[in-house]
């Protein structure tokens, strides 16, 4: 029997196995089958924590419930955080992921904040799939248009939106996900600016769908916002699962993002049930 722990960030949950002791047998096709809402335990990212290279408190692996495998996750950035914090009764963690070191500190009150480097602003580096400025691109959706887009590690394009109230973003998502200009495919916000300090955020999720919040969303969406002219460096992003607080930091180009995590329940699978 495998343990796992399961937890989350404003909704935006997942299961933690530990695989520090030693490998765990798990292949994509085992972890899209644990990620089963129905048939598996259910999460929106399934975490695999590993034995860091010197430097780092742990090395934590991402991949989406359907097997694919994620550059960065800022709830499940906190949450690992925490769990660290909780082994060590330190208050400051360092989480690597494969795109690099992520230092993590326990604020007042509980909140967990991850510095989650800087964003990735050219084509390239989004990726997209031909040269073009990336705070505008030429995807036309009918009820959405003209998304900006970066990278915090992982792709996303953010629209803009007048209200979100009515907007079917559901249906609008995977087609942007699955859109030719984005080759990696990528995570789709709809926000919505309330005023320069106050973003409402909906996010459908490459590999995922629609989740109740998305740490790494909500960067992009700051980050987004900022270079059109929308908002400042520092704002509350609402998600449907609740509030993050942003910071796109002026000093050393990094956003911070913190807010609250928790565990819901511990418990064990047999790894035989599921396929390999
Ligand atoms: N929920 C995560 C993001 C998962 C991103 C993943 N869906 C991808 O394919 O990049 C977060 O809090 O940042």
């Amino acid at each position: 029997m495998i343990p796992f722990r399961k937890m989350h960030g404003l909704g935006n949950d997942f299961i933690v196995v530990d695989a520090r002791p030693a490998p765990l047998p798990l292949s994509p096709t085992r972890i899209a089958a644990l990620s089963d809402r129905h048939r598996g335990i259910g999460c929106d990212q399934f975490i695999t924590l590993e034995r860091p290279e010197a430097g780092a408190d742990v090395f934590m692996r991402i991949h989406n419930p359907d097997g694919s495998e994620a550059e960065a996750c800022g709830n499940a950035t906190r949450c690992v955080a925490w769990l660290l914090m909780a082994e060590t009764g330190r208050d400051h963690v360092v989480v690597r992921t494969v795109r690099g070191d992520l230092p993590c500190e326990r604020l007042a009150g509980g909140t967990i904040r991850a510095d989650m480097g800087p964003p990735s602003l050219a084509w390239q580096e989004v990726p997209l799939a031909e040269a073009m400025d990336t705070t505008h691109l030429p995807i036309d959706l009918g009820a959405v248009a003209d998304p900006a887009a970066c990278s915090m590690g992982n792709p996303h394009a953010t629209f803009f939106v007048e209200t979100l109230e009515g907007l079917d973003w559901q249906a609008l998502g995977p087609l942007a996900e699955h859109h030719p200009l984005l080759p990696q495919r990528a995570n789709i916000g709809f926000a919505e600016v309330v005023s320069p300090e106050h973003i409402r955020l909906a996010i459908w999720e490459r590999g995922a769908g629609p989740t109740l919040a998305c740490g790494s969303g909500a960067c992009a969406t700051l980050v987004n916002a900022h270079r059109r002219g929308l908002a400042g460096r520092r704002a509350r992003i609402d998600l449907p699962g609740g509030p993050l607080e942003l910071e796109w930091r002026l000093s050393d180009n990094h956003v911070l993002m913190g807010g609250p995590v928790a565990t819901a329940f511990l418990g064990q699978f047999d790894p035989d049930t599921f396929p390999a």
